[in-house]
């Protein structure tokens, strides 16, 4: 059966989630695909950290020995940050890899770039993960253009700061417990500033931004708050009034094609799509001419969802062992 060799960049939560799922799924993978995928590499920071233990696969701190090696098909990136992320996947592409990442930090502001040197490298990119975890917005973005035009996108996508206004409010407990909790379960980015101030959600409204508009507003353009501000008693008071807190990403494109966005905490009434989106699941609404109102609504962080979120990416670009030929 033919192979195909993966690597995966950083093995934290979510490249541990890949490997898990690329071992549990293997058989039903080379079923439906024809392929075997072989986890050939794995790149970390620190080799000398305990982690599980991986068979059959290197294990290094040195990406070169990844970058370099022709066998490599695909690259699987999920490491933080911006750099040396966008580096790494530069060359990857450059060398004929496809590339799957969950990195929004880097992909919202260099994945236009990525796109653009993948095309003209004749491969793939591939972003589910970057927005909304385990929800599979990118590809119902994508497939609903161009036969439509989004109008307006907005959601929580944020798990973490879902998470911790769901505990404020069921449980009552502080901001700091409920933040550690999300650490704990792997929903937090390894430093949580961005999640609780809104900075998360901005990127990935700006992923969106990319896909459904084809451009992004100024970034200086578009207000950002996080849910750090808010307190038990500001909740309580809500709950009071029968209305939930949630954090909401926003943007629209106006008639003169100026697109609008705004990151933020909204009081959100009973019967609204958001009320009942709770602990770390995220949802996104569409609104598009022609379909109308199309809500998504899915775990948004962790490893299982992300990771298995990037699987899927793979069984995009390898595709299934037959098609269906259209007859005339
Ligand atoms: N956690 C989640 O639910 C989600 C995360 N993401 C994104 O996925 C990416 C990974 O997140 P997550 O797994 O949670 O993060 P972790 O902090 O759990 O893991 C990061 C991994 O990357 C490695 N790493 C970090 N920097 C470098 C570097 N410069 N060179 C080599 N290896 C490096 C670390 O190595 P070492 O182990 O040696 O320290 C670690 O294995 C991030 O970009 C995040 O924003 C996206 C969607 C959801
Ligand atoms: N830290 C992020 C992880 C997924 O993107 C979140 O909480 O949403």
């Amino acid at each position: 059966m033919p192979t195909i060799k993966v690597a995966i960049l950083g093995f934290g939560t979510v490249g541990e989630g890949i490997y898990r799922i690329l071992q549990e799924r293997k058989e039903a993978i080379q079923k439906e695909t024809g392929y075997t995928i072989d986890v050939h590499s794995i790149l970390v920071r620190n080799k000398g950290k305990v982690r599980l233990t991986i068979p059959g696969t290197k294990v290094t701190d040195d990406v070169q020995e990844i970058l370099s090696n022709p066998e490599i098909d695909v690259v699987f990136e999920a490491i933080v940050g911006e750099e040396p992320a966008y580096t790494y996947l530069s060359e990857a592409i450059e060398k004929g890899c496809h590339v799957i990442t969950a990195n929004k930090a880097m992909f919202a502001k260099h994945g236009p770039a990525l796109l653009k040197h993948a095309q003209f490298r004749d491969v793939k990119v591939c972003y589910e993960a970057t927005t909304a975890g385990g929800v599979p917005i990118i590809r119902t973005i994508s497939s609903l253009l161009p036969a439509d035009r989004v109008r307006r996108i907005r959601g929580v996508l944020n798990g973490t700061s879902n998470f911790i206004l769901t505990k404020m409010r069921e449980e009552g407990i502080s901001f700091e417990a409920a933040l550690r909790e999300a650490q704990a379960r792997g929903f937090a980015e390894a430093d949580p500033t961005d999640d609780v101030g809104g900075m998360d959600a901005f990127r990935k409204l700006m992923i969106l931004s990319t896909l459904a508009f084809g451009k992004q507003p100024d970034w200086q353009d578009v207000p950002i708050v996080g849910i750090d501000q808010l307190t038990i008693p500001d909740i309580a008071d809500a709950s009071k009034g029968n209305l939930r807190y949630r954090h909401v990403a926003n943007i629209t494109i106006e008639a003169d094609g100026t697109l609008r966005g705004s990151v933020g905490p909204v009081l959100i009434e009973p019967g609204h799509q958001l009320y009942g989106v709770d602990g770390v699941d995220n949802a996104v609404i569409v609104d598009t001419e022609h379909l109308g109102a199309l809500t998504l609504i899915g775990p948004g962080a962790g490893m299982y969802p992300t990771a298995s979120a990037m699987v899927g990416d793979l069984l995009q670009i390898i595709g299934k062992r037959e098609t269906v030929a259209l007859t005339s």
